[in-house]
């Protein structure tokens, strides 16, 4: 049977080296990291990770604003409340949550957000400080620096190592097929990214020693798609039902988890895998944000 990544103890280990540069940076310049939250509208999946990150954010003493806006809000008022934000020095990191009400345009949204407090790593300066890698990166989008942190922290091997990526969003699939393949510590791995309409998918998944599924497809990857000993990611927080007793939706992630458990080496479980790691990663970011604007 594989072992199991957890991302759920990984957060804790994070969170708790975390507080204690929070409390560094209360020591030297008597203040602490600041992030605003933005949530749009009512979307149940992204008011509970919102909830989850303020949470997060609140136990580690940040200075957390949490700014709901109604689904009807304008572009033109988001848009303001961004650049009120952008220039507020409290404020350390910007997240606005995605995905936003169709009237309104994601990509102006995110290129508005200052690139110095852009802690999602979506803006397109970060975006290409990542593509360039070593000292220029800033903010690493939270997904994939949360799988990369997973992979070095279980001991996976990334040099020469086989990765296939299977999902190609802006968000996971495109950034953490870079991250991999760049020169430097955990990395130096051999890339391939597919995706749903890749021909030969299971083929193509079957050659890799470190399996990574951000398709959002539940239960895509079969057992005979993973190579025996390979370690499997699974990205995938698909909301499948809903639990009546608990009042909790039911959660399945892009692998069959279960059977993939009897052939691979390595896995992550959904819950309590990537996500976690996610909002890890935020923190980590926003503190880094807030070093940068104390003048490290
Ligand atoms: N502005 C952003 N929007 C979105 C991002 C992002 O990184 N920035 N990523 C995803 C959603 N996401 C973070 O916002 C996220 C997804 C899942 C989890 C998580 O902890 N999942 C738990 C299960 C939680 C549940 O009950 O649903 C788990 O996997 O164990 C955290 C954050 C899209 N939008």
């Amino acid at each position: 049977m594989a072992d199991i990544i957890s991302g759920t103890e990984m957060r804790a280990a994070i969170l708790d080296e975390l507080r204690q540069e929070v409390e560094a940076i209360r020591e030297k310049h008597g203040t602490v990291p600041g992030l605003v939250t933005i949530l749009v509208g009512e979307n149940p999946a992204s008011i509970s990770y919102v909830t989850l990150k303020v949470k997060t954010a609140l136990s580690l003493g940040f200075h957390e604003i949490q700014d709901n806006q109604p689904a009807d809000v304008s572009e033109e008022a988001l848009l303001a409340l961004i650049d009120k934000y952008n220039r507020d020095p409290s404020i350390h990191g910007i997240l606005v949550q995605l995905p936003l009400p169709k009237h309104i345009d994601e990509n102006k949204v995110i290129y508005a957000i200052d690139p110095d407090k852009d802690v999602d790593g979506f803006h397109p300066v970060n975006l290409g400080r990542m593509v360039i890698g070593g000292d220029a990166v800033r903010f690493l989008p939270c997904t994939p620096a949360g799988i990369q942190e997973m992979l070095v922290r279980s001991g996976v091997e990334m040099a020469g190592a086989e990765v296939v990526v299977v999902g190609r969003s802006n968000i996971v699939g495109k950034p953490i097929s870079v991250m991999l393949g760049q020169k430097g510590p955990g990395a130096n791995a051999t890339v391939t990214m597919v995706h749903t309409r890749t021909k030969d998918l299971a083929e193509h998944c079957r050659r890799a020693d470190i399996l990574i599924v951000a398709a959002g497809v539940p239960g895509l990857v079969k057992p005979d798609w993973i190579k025996p000993g390979a370690t499997v990611i699974d990205v995938g927080v698909n909301r499948v039902g809903f639990n009546e007793k608990t009042g909790k939706p039911i959660l399945s992630g892009d692998v069959d988890f279960a059977e993939a458990s009897k052939v691979a080496g390595k896995i992550t479980p959904v819950p309590g895998g990537v996500g976690p790691m996610t909002i890890a990663m935020l923190m980590k970011n926003t503190v880094r944000s807030a070093w940068y604007h104390l003048g490290r």
